[in-house]
């Protein structure tokens, strides 16, 4: 019986070479929510009190902030009313150099690329315009590869490169392994073993590519 083939496998002989499935987080990965909210936050309230971009620490905004500012009224609010807002998601800048090397990344030959990203919990605005986002970023084609999940753990892939240190869910080992994306709120966190990519512009990330391509 002829064995089938699909576009995404590769077979030679009796060898199955399936490609790499690579996820790539949105939020500070492709997309700068940590800028994007500073600027706001700073337009839209001037007189607060803020944390330099270079301060920040842990993975959610509104923490630092309230735990920082805890004698300001209403400061959580005002934090989460930014990227609660309409046009945030949708307004948010690059990460530098990350649509090129998605692009890039996408042509390579043996792999798959998504982009594997959560909601906030107002999800009203955020929903659409993270489509939106990938559409005009990284053009119409891109739409078909988001994956929109609470629990990154049930999405099955290679490698999963994320901002966020601490990814837990229902699945205890996830097929992923999880490249850390440096970000400031990250730098003094304790990642364990796992790698590090510091940004898209300076080629690490094809010889991370190309070494997960070697392991699979
Ligand atoms: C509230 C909040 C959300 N986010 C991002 C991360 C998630 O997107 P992503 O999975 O694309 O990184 C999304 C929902 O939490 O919003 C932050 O990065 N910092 C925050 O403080
Ligand atoms: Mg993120």
């Amino acid at each position: 019986m002829m064995a089938r083939m699909t576009s995404r496998t590769v077979h030679i002989g009796q060898m199955c070479k399936k490609n790499l499935r690579v996820l790539l987080d949105m939020d500070q990965v492709l997309a700068d929510f940590e800028l994007g909210f500073f600027q706001e936050y700073r337009k839209k309230y001037p007189e607060y009190p803020y944390i330099e971009m270079k301060d920040r620490v842990g993975f959610f905004v509104k923490d630092q902030y309230e735990k920082m500012f805890s004698s300001v009224p209403n400061i959580g609010n005002a934090v989460a009313n930014i990227y609660n807002a309409k046009k945030f998601f949708l307004n948010l800048p690059e990460i530098e150099g990350a649509v090129d090397a998605a692009k890039k990344l996408a042509k390579m030959e043996g792999v798959d690329v998504f982009i594997c990203t959560s909601p906030i919990e107002k999800y009203k605005y955020c929903l659409p315009e993270k489509y939106e986002w990938v559409h005009k970023h990284l053009g119409p084609e891109w739409v078909a590869r988001i994956i929109l999940t609470k629990d990154k753990t049930m999405v099955n892939g290679h490698l999963l490169i994320d901002d966020r240190v601490d990814i837990i869910g229902a699945i205890e080992r996830p097929s992923w392994e999880h490249v850390v994306f440096s970000a400031n709120h990250n730098m003094k966190a304790d990642i364990g073993k796992r790698r590090r990519l510091d940004n898209w512009t300076n080629g690490d990330w094809k010889e991370l590519i190309e070494d997960f391509k070697m392991r699979i």
